[in-house]
């Protein structure tokens, strides 16, 4: 076992670029004097470095060089594909569905050591149904083959970082809900809302006009044309922060995947990177960007029911401090009463695939790791009581 780490580390290790700017070398370049003085991603380094190191203490070196590292994905299985055939080839290639391999290990009997908090029995109760996701096990650094095109005409399974499957699981979506994905773009969760077959309708929504584009492009090449273009998907590309004026009270779930500093992106990409010194203010002003939204997002929810909160930064600036904040807001504001919900239980489920933080005050935080190099993914669920 101890080899097998070793020679993991080893190989990860070669992958690494301490330089931080891993992938602008491998395009050929034009021009030296259009180089940037000061990239954006090691600006992102001396960044997360300043505030990683305290906010994480001894184990900032190793998320540090984890972030650095290239990531893994998971395979979501389209379930509007033909999909047993799929199954068996990703079975063939050692990967494993990570969450009824979790759900199917806890319902056996969880163990002693199991948390003392409540557990939904079983755990799956809780979960989104109809996820499909496989994942390498721990240590196992392979790649996925592209996806292929089924007989149906659609792509069977969607790569992605498998920690962001998490929110999708935690909304707990029930067959019939109506749902609003407020950042939807480019589509890998809106794409997992609609494989758990719960959504009575799905409105996915981004500002950004290029950016609903791409997740056009996901559901056509994902979603068959009458599921896509019924009444029960419709895409938008509003402020999401005016969403509580433009439809409150409305939603039995909410995800709310908000704009962040995107970690991992924002040390191996110099494009729309915002470390780049022009979107300082920009950067500086995403704290309140995400409580508006997540107070948006709170607003359009009907009394009653759940929103999940999400970012991909480990910044507990965009991430606890941003949900207590909102929930300050909504009391003052709106008299409106939140509860945050438990999710302790999740580390347990899914520790086998990833490494949590241990000392979340709320919501569960998944950071990388060189034996499982998914994340950052910060999630909390809260329900809107009144
Ligand atoms: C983290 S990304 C969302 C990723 C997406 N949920 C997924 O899983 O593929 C955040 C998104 O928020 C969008 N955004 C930024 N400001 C917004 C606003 N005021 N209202 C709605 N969307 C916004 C950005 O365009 C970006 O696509």
């Amino acid at each position: 076992m101890a080899a097998l780490v070793v020679r993991v580390v080893r190989e990860l290790l070669k992958r690494v670029d301490f330089a931080t700017a891993p992938r602008r070398h491998r395009h050929k370049k034009k021009w030296a004097t259009t180089e940037p003085k000061f990239p954006a991603t090691r600006l992102a380094l001396q960044n997360f470095d300043m505030t990683y190191s305290v906010q994480f203490g001894d184990l900032w070196p190793s998320i540090r060089v984890s972030l650095l590292s290239e990531q893994k994905y998971g395979a979501l299985v389209n379930n509007f594909a033909t999909w047993d055939h799929v199954i068996a080839d990703l079975e063939q290639l050692s990967a494993r569905d990570f969450v009824n391999e979790a759900f199917s290990h806890w319902e056996l009997g969880p163990e002693s050591d199991q948390p003392t908090v409540p557990v939904p029995t079983p755990a799956s109760w809780a979960c989104s149904p109809n996820l499909r996701c496989f994942t390498f096990a721990k240590g196992d650094v392979s790649r996925f083959p592209h996806a292929r095109l089924s007989s149906l005409g659609v792509l069977d399974y969607y790569l992605m970082d498998a920690a962001s499957l998490l929110p999708v699981l935690a909304l707990g979506l029930q067959p019939g809900d109506t749902v609003l994905d407020l950042c939807a773009a480019p589509g890998g969760k809106t794409l997992a809302l609609l494989q758990t077959g719960c959504c009575r309708n799905l409105a996915a929504n981004d500002l950004s006009t290029s950016r609903t584009g791409r997740l056009q492009k996901v559901l056509h090449s994902y979603v068959p044309e009458d599921i896509r273009d019924g009444n029960r998907v419709r895409v938008t590309s509003w402020d999401g922060r005016k969403w509580g004026e433009l439809e409150g009270d409305t939603y039995d779930r909410v995800l709310v995947d908000v704009p962040c500093t995107t970690d991992r992106h924002s040390l191996h990409e110099e494009e729309n990177n915002i470390f780049q010194r022009s979107r300082k203010k920009e950067r500086q002003m995403l704290p309140l960007l995400q409580v508006q939204l997540l107070a948006a997002g709170l607003l359009a929810t009907k009394p009653g029911g759940y929103v999940v909160y999400s970012t991909c930064s480990l910044s507990h600036l965009q991430n606890e401090y941003v949900v207590q904040g909102t929930i300050e807001l909504l009391a003052n504001q709106y008299s409106i009463e939140v509860r945050v919900e438990d999710l302790t239980y999740f580390r347990k489920l899914f520790m086998d695939t990833f490494f949590f933080f241990p000392s979340c005050q709320m919501g569960e935080l998944v950071i990388p790791n060189l034996m499982a190099n998914f994340g950052p993914m910060y999630f909390c669920k809260l329900c809107r009581l009144t």
